[in-house]
């Protein structure tokens, strides 16, 4: 018979200086079958995919989250990359650990200024050591993901980011599962221009229909290139490829994101900086980018869930 045991802050010590996987076992079909209470105050849940690593995930649910909250808005992220997480990273959040309530974790604060606020939550807050990863069988990544889903106390929130690993892995059947009751608006996908003909793009878009995920649209990010000294865009790769697909998958295409090498500065420096990540970011020549891909989410009219 199998049984969940969920990980408490001891299993995960305890994985530190083992490096080996754990000895629970978890049923797939330990699924939740109602509205998790820590999701009840969430207004809006978004999925960021994309078919591919590396093409820029999770710097953009990074502006995203950071768009959001400059537009006021009270904003969590959620990083179910479990073998390698970058949230406390990009928010430059490293060495933060989360707090174990009665109730459950309480994500780390990245930003509050009354009104809006940045809140994450990230395996890699949980591990320590930026070096550490975990090497987890399907069964034990659901469990994880789970305690994600219930155990994270994200109190009243209007977006929650939720910032996926690349492809279609055992997090993503494992998410979409654990969602089933909380109804998520929908999936943002990201590629890069060449990477929009591959079959993996299509791979991610099936995936969503498979398990009726509604896709929001498509980001293109590394589209061009943003001079540092000139602020001129030139194409390097491809263009307009991302529109492509979208029109042929009859999908909003969201816009094009430059490759900005003064947004890798910024995420690098902005543990010196005595200014928030969102007050940079919002002189950052992505801002109006993101802005405007945010707003065309919203001209979606994605009805609040609370
Ligand atoms: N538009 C951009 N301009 C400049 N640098 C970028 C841009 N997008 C992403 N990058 C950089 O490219 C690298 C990979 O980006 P990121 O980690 O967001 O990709 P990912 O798809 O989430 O990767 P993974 O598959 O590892 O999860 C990072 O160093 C990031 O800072």
């Amino acid at each position: 018979m199998y049984f969940f045991t969920g990980f408490s802050n001891k299993d995960l010590y305890h994985h530190r200086i083992n490096y080996c996987e754990f000895q629970h076992q978890v049923s797939m079909t330990d699924v939740v079958e109602e509205l998790p209470l820590s999701l009840s105050n969430v207004k809006h849940i978004l999925l960021i995919l994309s078919g591919k690593g590396g093409v820029g995930k999770s710097s953009v649910t990074t502006q995203l989250a950071l768009t959001l909250a400059g537009l006021g808005k009270k904003v969590g992220v959620l990083d179910i990359d479990l073998t390698g997480p970058s949230l406390p990273r990009m928010f430059g959040m490293e060495g933060q650990s989360v707090y174990q309530s009665s109730e459950g974790w309480v994500p780390v604060t990245a930003y509050d200024n009354g009104n809006a606020c940045l809140k994450l939550m990230s395996l890699g807050f949980l591990l320590g050591d930026r070096g550490n990863s975990v090497v987890w069988r399907g069964p034990k990544k659901t469990a994880m993901i789970k305690q994600f889903i219930n155990d994270v106390q994200w109190g009243e929130i209007d977006y929650l980011l939720i910032d996926t690993p690349p492809g279609t892995s055992d997090e993503h059947i494992s998410i979409a599962e654990q969602l089933r009751w909380a109804q998520p608006d929908g999936a943002i996908i990201v590629t890069t221009p060449q990477n929009v003909a591959t079959a993996d793009v299509r791979k991610e878009i099936n995936f969503c229909r498979k398990v009726n995920l509604n896709i929001l649209g498509i980001v293109e990010n590394m589209s061009g290139f943003i001079c540092p000294h000139c602020s001129e865009c030139t194409n390097i790769f491809s263009k307009g490829g991302g529109q492509q697909l979208a029109n042929s998958q009859k999908i909003d295409f969201l816009g094009s994101v430059p490759i900005d090498p003064a947004f890798v500065e910024m995420i690098e420096k902005q543990s010196s900086s005595k200014e928030q990540l969102v007050t940079l970011y919002e002189r950052s020549s992505l801002a109006p980018v993101f802005e405007s891909i945010m707003q065309k989410v919203f001209d979606n009219k994605i009805p609040s869930r609370v």
